[in-house]
């Protein structure tokens, strides 16, 4: 079961700082969608709209049209989160991490269900059952976004956010990560929303592809209309040419 999110002119401002100035965008129940925008557009802070981090000033978020406020715990119980930098916790064991909300809230699992749990999502991110009770910083940078993306599917969510998946990972490992992503949100039948700058990642992921510019969707369109939409700014992103309508600080 997946979920459609709805964004209804999301705005956010800190001081005189307009970061979002009335956001429109629907993410498709099942679909890959991939927001991209230049540095300091406001994609992080999209992001934490939807999560409920960061309160908006105006619009709403909708999932499958009833707003997301409206019951907290059964949204968080909803999604499944890739931080960038997989973020995992130091002092846990890889298991751990990755049944860290399995043994925890209303329908919690027993240790030893968890673990099973977790070596099953483990293996399906390419971890043999060895890596379960090793702790994250014996792993290397990729097998840790590996762990990181077992534990956002630990609990079969209905929508997962990638935030930056990419990041800091050789080419090959990359391309590793976003298959992954692509291959295991279509299996759960997930919603993913992901947030790069990465263009290999999204030509990767994306099956729908919205550019942020100044506050707004830009351009929103199929991942293979994104080349020869005509839109200068969405061309320019997406060449990454210093010369555009985008400012580049040099
Ligand atoms: N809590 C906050 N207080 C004040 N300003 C903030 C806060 N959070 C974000 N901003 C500002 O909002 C703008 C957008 O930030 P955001 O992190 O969403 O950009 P981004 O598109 O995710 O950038 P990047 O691609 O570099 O991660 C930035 O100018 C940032 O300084």
């Amino acid at each position: 079961m997946s979920t459609q999110i709805t964004l209804k002119n999301l705005t956010k401002s800190f001081g005189r700082k307009h970061v979002l100035r009335g956001v429109d965008l629907i993410a498709p129940a099942g679909q890959n969608t991939v927001i991209i925008g230049e540095s300091g557009s406001g994609k992080s802070v999209l992001l934490k709209c939807i999560l409920g981090l960061v309160k908006p000033d105006a619009g709403e978020v909708l999932l499958d049209g009833q707003p997301a406020d409206r019951d907290r715990d059964a949204f968080l119980a909803r999604f499944g989160m890739l931080f960038q930098g997989a973020a995992l916790f130091d002092s846990l064991t890889v298991w751990e991490n990755v049944g860290f909300r399995l043994v925890r809230g209303k329908n919690k699992l027993s240790r030893s269900d968890a673990r099973d749990v977790a070596v099953e999502k483990l293996r399906r991110v390419g971890l043999s059952a060895d890596v379960a009770d090793q702790f994250p910083a014996e792993l290397s940078g990729g097998m840790q976004k590996r762990v990181g993306l077992a534990r956002a599917i630990a609990a079969d969510p209905q929508i997962i956010f990638f935030d930056e998946p990419t990041t800091g990972l050789d080419p090959i490992m990359a391309g590793v990560i976003n298959d992954l992503i692509r291959e295991i949100t279509a299996e759960i039948g997930a919603t993913g929303m992901t947030i790069t700058h990465d263009m290999t990642s999204v030509r990767a992921i994306a099956d729908q592809v919205a550019m942020l510019h100044d506050g707004k969707i830009r351009w929103i369109g199929p991942a293979d209309q994104m080349d020869t939409c005509g839109d200068p700014y969405v061309e320019q992103f997406v060449t990454g040419s210093a010369d555009g309508p985008i400012e580049a600080v040099r």
